[in-house]
């Protein structure tokens, strides 16, 4: 098991440049640094390259997360807008490959936080989603990638609430390269047990992120988190733990994830990473790698 954070801990923009955290990340101990692949397109080949040559150095393995914007939405009504939905994510994961990433997730399927000012349609949307990602998947399979289709919770997303939900869609779109992903902020919600929940998952967990009830780092909190590790370790979960802590208001980031108080305690970059360097250590310890 490799332990990872989302470098978005740190900024309050989706569009940050992610290059700098690279050797920051490796410094605190990690293995693995999450980046936003929002607005990887914007990257030079040159910069990528030398982002890519930055964590093999550092001995740091790169993972990708991303929020579809609703213009690029794989399950709208509008064939228009599911087109240029796969036009963005066959850029988006052409780019992706150039940092070596053999994984992505989010809400893949769909788009991010979803508007919910507009009526719903759970079934069509599920419908055109898993046709989405099929349509996408061997693109991202030539490329060594795994689509790793996140489940979220009610209030930001309608189409996968529960891990028996985002099997079953991963189970409709039958391609070997495309799996679940669950985080206990959202499982927190949503799913009566932690423990069931990921051995519901079994084989088909691609992808997990961690963070507490109020999504601070891992260990300040009251997941149950000895359940968290024997279930994974029950399933025999050899892929990425990646912490996502949101603790900062302001910005883009402060806004889709509605931070409204200062969850750090007014805590200086020093303190976030020692924060974030303790929560490594809890990681490892409870949750196994
Ligand atoms: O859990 C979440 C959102 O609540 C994230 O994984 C998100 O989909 C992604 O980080 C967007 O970049
Ligand atoms: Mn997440």
């Amino acid at each position: 098991m490799k332990h990872g954070i989302y470098y978005s801990y740190w900024e309050h923009e989706w569009s940050a440049k992610f290059g700098p955290y690279v050797e920051k990340v490796a410094k605190l101990g990690f293995d693995v640094i999450e980046v936003a692949a929002h607005h990887i397109n914007e990257y030079s080949d040159a910069e990528l390259a030398e982002i890519r040559h930055t964590a093999t150095d550092n001995n740091i393995v790169l993972t990708a997360g991303i929020g579809p914007s609703k213009s690029k939405n794989l399950s709208s009504p509008d064939i228009a807008v599911r087109q240029a939905g796969k036009a963005f994510f066959e850029q988006t994961l052409t780019n992706v490959a150039k940092l070596d990433i053999k994984t992505i997730g989010g809400a893949l399927h769909s788009y991010w936080p979803v508007d919910y000012s507009e009526p719903v349609d759970k079934k069509g949307d599920r419908a055109r989603g898993v046709e989405g990602i099929h349509g996408i998947a061997d693109f991202a399979a030539n490329l060594g990638i795994n689509l790793c289709i996140e489940v979220l919770n009610r209030f930001e997303n309608h189409v996968l609430n529960t891990a028996a939900e985002g099997v079953a869609f991963v189970r409709d779109v039958g391609k070997p390269n495309v799996k679940v992903m669950l985080d206990t902020f959202h499982m927190n919600i949503e799913e009566d047990s932690f423990g069931e929940a990921i051995r519901i998952a079994g084989p088909l967990l691609g992808h997990f992120h961690t963070g507490e009830s109020n999504r601070r780092v891992p260990g300040k909190g009251r997941i149950p988190w000895h359940e968290v590790g024997l279930a994974l370790r029950e399933i025999n979960y050899t892929g990425a733990v990646v912490m996502e802590p949101f603790v900062k208001t302001g910005g883009t980031i402060g806004s889709d994830i509605r931070v409204w108080r200062d969850l750090t305690d007014g805590a200086d970059e020093t303190k976030m990473d020692e924060d974030a360097r303790n929560s490594l250590a809890f990681s490892r310890f409870v949750l196994g790698g």
